[in-house]
């Protein structure tokens, strides 16, 4: 950017009304720009605000990125297709092939626009596996998927013993399956906040693939472990409500986006059909273990 601001740009790969087919692996989903921007939003309704700002975009693949670019390389990788439109690839170890070429329209290009954050000599970050990670293959099982009682051993290690790590592990999890999002191996986290900092919701665009089905799966780590800030109950319950329905405050949040709408209909439904989901999940927490043991204050209010 003019500014020397960095963006990452996530093009088209499905449209809004495709539902992922329903024999696809979530590992090789399409990563879809239209959840990058509506997580961004979600986020920010959730008030979590830990994804980067996200912004849909038209771009001129010819006039904003090929007539101007001096990279060689960069330029090396367009191509015109058959269809007369022009298209580039990317050179890399896999899936970097000219059949996985985007193609502009015959020029322009629909995508996502996330901001970059600052370099990690800035702003120093790691990456940490999620301890609900999932298998990345047809038949692998992870520990949690088949020991009830898995909470019980994140809570006795570091850094999930003390301060609000496995809380905020939670709300990512109500935050991936209010999206559908499958694909949440690592998060990062800002160095310099010790291990209180936030975690980082980057890279979410595997959600809103499918509308018609919830993946309870998602939701194991408060299932599994019974808690949730405060904080968050409370803004869930607010957004349970029909004055604040969550399908009403994210269609209203995403008309302001240049690609509105951004979402389908039946995906901002799948919201609210999800957001039931979570609050009886905590309700049936309520009941077998009472109040004080599942609704947690935040530490750090
Ligand atoms: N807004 C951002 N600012 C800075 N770094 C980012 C941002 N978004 C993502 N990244 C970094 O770039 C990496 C790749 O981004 P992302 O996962 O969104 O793309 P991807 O196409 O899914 O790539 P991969 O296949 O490697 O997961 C992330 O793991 C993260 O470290
Ligand atoms: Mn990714």
């Amino acid at each position: 950017l003019q500014d020397f601001g960095k963006a990452m740009f996530k093009p088209m790969r499905q449209k809004r009304h495709e539902e992922t087919p329903e024999n696809f692996f979530y590992f090789v989903d399409f990563q879809r720009h239209n959840a990058e921007i509506a997580a961004f939003h979600l986020d920010r309704v959730l008030d979590f605000r830990r994804v980067p700002p996200v912004a849909g975009r038209f771009i001129n693949v010819t006039g904003e990125i090929l007539y101007i670019t001096h990279n060689e390389e960069l330029r090396s990788v367009f191509f015109n297709s058959p269809a007369n439109n022009t298209c580039f690839f990317a050179k890399c170890l896999y899936v970097c092939k000219s059949e996985y070429a985007v193609c502009g329209h015959p020029d322009l290009l629909e995508g996502s626009m996330s901001a970059y954050l600052p370099g990690l000599s800035i702003a120093p970050r790691i990456s940490i596996p999620n301890p609900w990670i999932r298998a990345y293959s047809f038949t692998g099982r992870e520990e949690w998927e088949v020991n009830p009682l898995y909470c019980d051993n994140v809570k006795k290690l570091y850094p999930y013993n003390s301060g609000n790590r496995l809380l905020n592990i939670i709300d990512m999890a109500i935050f991936d399956f209010l999206t559908g999002n499958m694909d949440r191996h690592h998060y990062e986290i800002f160095t310099k906040f010790g291990d209180d900092g936030f975690l980082l919701h980057l890279d979410n665009a595997r959600g809103f693939g499918r509308h018609s089905d919830d993946e309870m799966s998602i939701l194991a780590p408060l299932t599994q472990c019974c808690m949730i800030k405060r904080s968050t109950l409370f803004r869930l319950k607010l957004l349970a409500k029909s004055e604040y329905r969550l399908s009403d405050v994210m269609r209203e949040s995403l008309s302001r986006d240049p690609l509105s709408p951004v979402l389908t209909e039946d995906h901002l439904q799948a919201l609210d059909r999800r957001l039931g989901h979570v609050l009886r999940t905590v309700g049936k927490c309520v009941k077998k273990l009472g109040e004080p043991q599942v609704v947690i204050r935040d530490f750090d209010v």
